[in-house]
């Protein structure tokens, strides 16, 4: 870890752009970190190269983690072309009725719950069952926030916003607004694009780090949107992967945090507290996730930037948010919080790191419940970091990411094949279908287990 941010530092210094170029080729069903079939390797910007499939069946698209600056020439776009950037985001119910269909949604998503491919028909009434479970506790949260998410209200303002930064840097482009679980469906997006005739397409996901479950999920979904609509074979198209590398991310980050520092009677005392987003420990370790590398990465990024403004506070990170039974990335939130209010730490500056804007976990997970944890664990002086939302240093770097990523765009060039061979085999279809049931009979059906789901997923 430490060789690699030395050797970003030094790329950084020298100027050189080092952009790792990922081919994306559209292979029906993966769900590990090759979920997509990067070919032929993929980069990690801190870990070793990780060969996954090579496949013949490829559509291309050009897709690269963000880091450094490059000064492209945009001053004209040429007539032909129109330019559109895609923002991925979650999505979020607006009302309390929402609720439950988003978390269906949520549910459904085999990147969310990963169940063995035999299993995979089942995830429809899983989701049910466990939508409907989690539905009231959910609900209460939403409520206590105002009645539903501001996920939509503030994705649309950074898109507006991220529109002007383009056209002040001098590219006119079109910008969308794609979430995963509610309203406005990747789908709806994808109908913009095409009738604003877009020839240019950057996707950009508002998530700084790459999971499987967020930017991976939503990538996947595009790709199977673009495997079908042959309007896609006429669009270079161009994913920026992650980009917390950044310098103007991490500066950004770093100037919210100093500035909340400052709030602190007494600042050089503060612990700052990284709260990160948490998912399951198997997608990191058997999925190969990067997600816990890059976080780590990140912050250590942020604290390096905070060093060279003397700013030499004590730090940690702590993943937040898990549900159901099987475990999570470690430490928990919530126990570090009881463990350094045990320590003596009077005061504390939580940071929440995987998402750019408010919402229900840094609204009422950390505002409420968290605080609340703090102050009873003996931390006396509490401070929260806002997210980046629109802030104009960010909203600009995500511009200039942008511009950077439009050379590297490229057209898809696939042969459409969409189902494997395992799909098409009567035979494991069968077998399929009898373990599935004997999964669905032993989950819904018996009481043990039924309790054992109740009490532990919910
Ligand atoms: C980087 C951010 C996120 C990761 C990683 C992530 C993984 C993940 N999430 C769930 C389950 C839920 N997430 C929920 C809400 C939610 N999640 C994120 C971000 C990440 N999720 C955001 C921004 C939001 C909030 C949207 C909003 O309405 O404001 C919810 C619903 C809320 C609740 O009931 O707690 C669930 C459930 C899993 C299982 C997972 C990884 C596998
Ligand atoms: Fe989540």
């Amino acid at each position: 870890m430490e060789a690699a941010n030395l050797a970003l530092q030094q790329l950084n210094i020298s100027g050189v752009h080092q952009q790792r170029i990922r081919k994306y080729s559209l292979l029906h069903g993966r769900r590990d970190a090759s979920f997509c079939n990067m070919t032929p390797t993929l980069y990690y910007p801190d870990k070793k190269s990780r060969r996954v499939n090579k496949s013949s069946d490829m559509a291309s698209i050009s897709c690269h983690a963000s880091t450094n600056k490059e000064i492209v020439n945009i001053s004209s776009n040429p007539v032909h072309e129109k330019v559109g950037v895609l923002l991925l985001n979650l999505g979020g119910p607006e009302t309390l009725d929402d609720v439950q269909p988003f978390l269906f949604n949520l549910f459904a998503d085999p990147d969310i719950i990963r169940l063995p491919r035999l299993f995979r028909f089942l995830q429809k009434p899983l989701a049910k069952l466990i939508s409907t479970f989690r539905a009231p506790k959910s609900k209460e949260a939403y409520a206590s926030i105002g009645g539903g998410s501001p996920l939509r209200k503030i994705t649309d303002e950074q898109a507006q916003a991220l529109k002007t930064a383009l056209e002040d840097k001098g590219l006119h482009a079109n910008v969308f607004v794609a979430m995963r679980y509610w309203h406005p469906f990747t789908e709806e997006a994808i109908h913009q694009i095409k009738r604003d005739d877009i020839t240019k397409l950057v996707i950009l996901p508002l998530y700084p780090q790459f999971s499987i479950s967020t930017s991976g999920s939503s990538i996947r979904v595009l790709q199977s949107i673009f495997r079908e609509d042959g309007y896609f074979t006429r669009v270079a198209i161009s994913v920026i992967e992650s980009w917390y590398q950044r310098e103007g991310y991490i500066r950004s980050m770093a100037d919210l945090i100093e500035k909340e520092l400052s709030k602190f009677s007494k600042p050089e005392e503060v612990m700052i507290f990284f709260s990160a987003h948490g998912v399951p420990l198997s997608y990191v370790e058997d999925a190969g996730d990067p997600y816990r590398d890059q976080m780590e990465d990140c912050i250590s990024l942020i604290m390096d930037e905070l060093k060279s403004r003397r700013v030499m506070n004590n730090h940690t990170l702590a993943y937040q948010s898990r549900v159901g039974p099987v475990q999570w990335l470690k430490p928990y939130t919530d126990e570090v919080i009881v463990e350094l209010g045990q320590k003596g730490v009077q005061s504390l500056l939580t940071v929440p790191i995987s998402f750019v804007s408010e919402h229900i976990e840094t609204l009422e997970e950390i505002d409420m419940e968290y605080k609340h944890l703090a102050l009873e664990s003996g931390i006396t002086n509490w401070g929260r970091v806002p997210a980046l939302g629109c802030t104009s240093s960010f909203i600009s770097d995500l511009a200039d990411a942008v511009i950077e990523a439009i050379p590297s765009a490229t057209a898809i060039s696939a042969e459409r094949s969409h189902l494997n061979h395992a799909d098409k085999d009567p035979l494991n279809y069968i077998l399929s279908l009898f373990l599935g049931s004997f999964l669905g009979f032993f989950l819904l059906l018996s009481p043990r287990a039924f309790t054992l789901f109740k009490n532990n997923l919910l």
